[in-house]
């Protein structure tokens, strides 16, 4: 009887005004047949419990890949006709006080170096070999500093579940000099399986704390899908909590953009809140970091919808959070008292973690110049100038006065 419910609860989900109209709406007959497999299972025997149809691995396990496989791991056991509970999560290994991290992690259930203070699900099982981690897992969350995604996609290279889907939570770009590729795409077409992609307002130490909040994934169905593959419900059932709730749109170049993007912003939030410039000038930062952040969408992603830089989680709010308390802002903060590099800053200050500003400043830079666009993005030009050239910070309002 709990499974004939739970199908028509599902329904009544499925058809939230907020969903409705989505590609993932079931049809009747795939309404029927779920209540029919539902009512089945109860008579039969729990056959789906045993035989559930994805096995889940999060590729990544830093302050924000922790914290998503928690996540993660609270909605397999809620869900376990959906998904193996088992979460594997994959772990850079590391030595911690003469301890293998993973040996830590799957001991003490917390993950001590990048998410310390926070008690991890025992259904999350961190493995450091990347290929063991993957094996058999049809559901794969990409979650890790953007500059090790070529390696790893590289190690993953053959050795993927045939029908794997894929998310990605990673914010950063591809970029090269002559133009630049979504991460969901690079890993899409590195591993040649479908990926959307996740971002929001989402600082981990918050989220892993099980402070309300918010967050954006885009997924679009491939043409190939088949009865029964990801959809958009399966993702929202895989990542919504109670304190962490999911959208889910179709704008997987919005929400990608948007999370890459506002991290240069933060890098130069960071500089005036270190000079002790106040709230206005951080105000003023933001305003124009979220016109060059459209900018850039229009100009580069034809197919972007604007609307999710201002309505969803993944556009503004994720930069008002990140300009508050992220850490690109902490290391610009510290690089503006100190007058140090940015690498040396981000050595000090973040324990082995990353600030993905400092890189896509300068992949951004690069590409802008490449394509002589630098001129409609002020803010992006002089981020990198003070991050790379040693420009001085004092002198940022007149840099500006430049192209006002
Ligand atoms: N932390 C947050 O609050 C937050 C929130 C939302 C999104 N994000 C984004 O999520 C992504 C992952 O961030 P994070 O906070 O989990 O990572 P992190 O900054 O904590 O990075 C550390 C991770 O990188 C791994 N690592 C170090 N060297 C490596 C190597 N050579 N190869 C592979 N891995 C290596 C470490 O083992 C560790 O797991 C980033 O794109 C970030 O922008 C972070
Ligand atoms: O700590 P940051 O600056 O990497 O930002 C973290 C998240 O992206 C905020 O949403």
């Amino acid at each position: 009887m709990r499974y004939i419910l739970t199908a028509f609860r599902g329904y009544r989900i499925l058809s939230h005004s907020s969903l409705k109209g989505l590609e993932f709406v079931p049809s009747i007959s795939s309404q029927w047949s779920l209540f029919r497999r539902s009512y089945t299972t109860s008579v039969k025997g729990d056959q789906s419990v045993k035989n559930p149809r994805f096995k889940v691995t999060v590729v990544g396990s830093g302050n924000w890949g922790t914290t998503t496989a928690k996540i993660i791991a609270e909605n397999t056991r809620l869900n376990p006709t959906l998904f193996q509970q088992q979460v594997n999560m994959w772990v850079f290994e590391e030595q911690i006080h003469g301890k293998r991290l993973t040996e830590i992690i799957n001991t003490e259930h917390e993950n001590i170096k990048y998410l310390p203070g926070v008690k991890l699900p025992s259904n999350i099982i961190a493995v450091a070999d990347i290929v063991q981690a993957v094996k058999d897992s049809n559901i794969l969350v990409f979650n890790l500093p953007h500059q090790f995604l070529p390696g790893v996609c590289a190690q993953l290279k053959g050795h993927i579940h045939p029908q794997a889907r894929a998310i990605s939570c990673l914010k950063g770009l591809e970029v090269t000099p002559d133009g630049c590729t979504l991460l969901c795409d690079s890993i899409a077409h590195g591993l040649n399986i479908p990926c959307g992609a996740l971002s929001g307002a989402n600082l981990a130490p918050e989220v892993a704390r099980e402070k309300y909040s918010e967050t954006t994934i885009a997924y679009k169905l491939p043409n190939d899908h088949f009865p029964g593959d990801v959809d958009r419900q399966t993702w929202k059932t895989l990542f919504h909590r109670p304190y962490f709730h999911v959208r889910v749109v179709s704008d997987v170049a919005g929400v990608s953009l948007g999370g890459a993007l506002k991290n240069i912003v933060a890098l130069a939030a960071g500089f005036v809140e270190g000079k002790g410039w106040g709230e206005n000038a951080k105000a003023a930062i933001m305003r124009r970091g979220l016109i060059e952040m459209i900018r850039f969408g229009q100009l580069f992603y034809k197919d972007c919808d604007m609307a999710t830089f201002t309505h969803e989680s993944a556009g503004v709010a994720d930069l008002i959070t990140t300009c508050a308390g992220g850490r690109n802002v902490r290391v610009g903060a510290e690089m503006a008292r100190s007058g140090r590099s940015a690498e040396a800053v981000e050595k000090e200050l973040l324990n082995g973690q990353s600030a993905q500003g400092v890189l896509v400043t300068k992949e951004v830079y690069e590409l802008l110049e490449n394509k002589g666009l630098l001129n409609e993005f002020p803010l992006f030009e002089v981020t990198y100038q003070i991050t790379f050239n040693g420009y001085p910070i004092d002198k940022l309002p007149s840099l500006f006065d430049r192209f006002d």
